[in-house]
């Protein structure tokens, strides 16, 4: 994968492109004092101003006390967090104008791992603070800002010169199991794997030659030799009346999740001659094992997760027996006391 196939995947460059097979969006460019808003992991402070710009001015006294203000025991001081008043109202016009939810994105990521922040678990937003606190959350957001073109095979160029922004996409419930995966090399579609593979959907079984058939179509109407790059993965929502929408454009390489294929059957060239006539099609039966999510580690806290790999899991594993033990202890006593019937 080289740098300008992540350049080209950029929600900016393929929007245009097909902006009439997806999800309607806007896209507003990020100043340079929110990138640097971003990537200051200091003290996490969340300004609760632009809660109201909706509204009137009705409660206005109690704005101060609905301000949530974080702050870590190494910080003595409160910081502020700084405000964007300019930013704000252009980003709370789009969402407004966008139906009042939308789903926020970078160039490239959503902050889909910083779901459980939220108090819905949902990335759905209406307000830039809401934006802000799953993209200050989001690994896959500081990946955008940060490291871009890590795993591209051209390290020694020089890298390409990226305008951030911040996309906005109008709301819309997606059932999972319409999601699917496609993957696109030298302009053909070799592979199209289930989005969701945790999960076994019946209805993928069932129509499974439709689903096939559907995207395939859709591929070659509209998709096939539009894009500037002949290998590229593209992801579909087929929705309930069997419409096939764009839903991302993502780059043919290992930085995007090959789901239920490998890479190196992907680039092997092992699917292509297997399969003579359209791609092939994966998704997870009844027998197969359901797969854990792979989101799953990003919600528990760090230092559970540290707890249960390093040393200090011996303490608690001890604490554990300890407390065990000591229960077992008074149920024996209990049992003295009330002999069982
Ligand atoms: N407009 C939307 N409204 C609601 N949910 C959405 C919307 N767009 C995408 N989603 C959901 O969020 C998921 C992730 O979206 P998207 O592919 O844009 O993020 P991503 O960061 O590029 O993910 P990946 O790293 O897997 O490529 C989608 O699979 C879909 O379930
Ligand atoms: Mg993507």
């Amino acid at each position: 994968m080289k740098k300008e196939q992540v350049v080209n995947c950029q929600f900016s460059v393929w929007y245009p492109i097909f902006k009439k097979h997806t999800i309607k969006s806007l896209i507003l460019p990020l100043p340079q004092n929110v990138i640097d808003y971003l990537l200051d992991d200091g003290t996490l402070v969340v300004s609760g101003s632009d809660h109201n710009t909706q509204q009137t001015n009705t409660n206005s006294d109690s704005d101060a006390e609905e301000d949530i203000q974080w702050s870590d025991d190494e910080t003595t001081t409160t910081v502020t967090a700084p405000e964007f008043p300019e930013f704000t109202s252009k980003v709370q016009e789009a969402i407004n104008a966008l139906g009042g939810g939308v789903f926020p994105k970078l160039n490239w990521s959503a902050p889909r791992d910083a779901n459980w922040i939220a108090l819905n678990s949902s990335l759905q937003c209406c307000s830039l603070s809401e934006i802000f606190l799953l993209f200050k959350s989001s690994d896959f957001i500081t990946h955008d800002l940060t490291q871009p073109f890590l795993k591209c095979s051209d390290q020694d160029s020089p890298d390409p010169v990226i305008n951030y922004e911040l996309v906005l996409r109008k709301w819309s419930e997606l059932i999972p199991g319409g999601e699917f995966r496609c993957f696109v090399k030298e302009n053909k579609l070799i592979a199209i794997s289930q989005r969701d593979y945790t999960q076994y959907y019946q209805h993928i079984l069932k129509q499974e030659e439709q689903i096939c058939h559907a995207i395939h179509e859709f591929f070659s109407q509209h998709i096939q030799y539009n894009f500037p790059d002949e290998d590229f993965v593209f992801d579909v929502y087929r929705d309930s009346q069997g419409r096939v929408w764009l839903i991302d454009l993502n780059a043919f390489g290992e930085v995007t999740d090959s789901l239920l294929f490998s890479w190196e059957e992907l680039t092997s060239g092992g699917i292509i001659s297997q399969q003579q006539e359209g791609p092939a099609f994966r998704y997870t039966n009844s027998e197969v094992t359901v797969q854990p999510s792979p989101c799953l580690s990003y919600r528990i806290p760090r230092d559970f997760v540290d707890l249960s790999t390093g040393e200090d899991a011996y303490k608690l594993i001890d604490f554990l027996k300890l407390t065990k033990s000591q229960q077992e202890e008074s149920e024996d006593e209990e049992e003295e006391e009330n002999p069982p019937q």
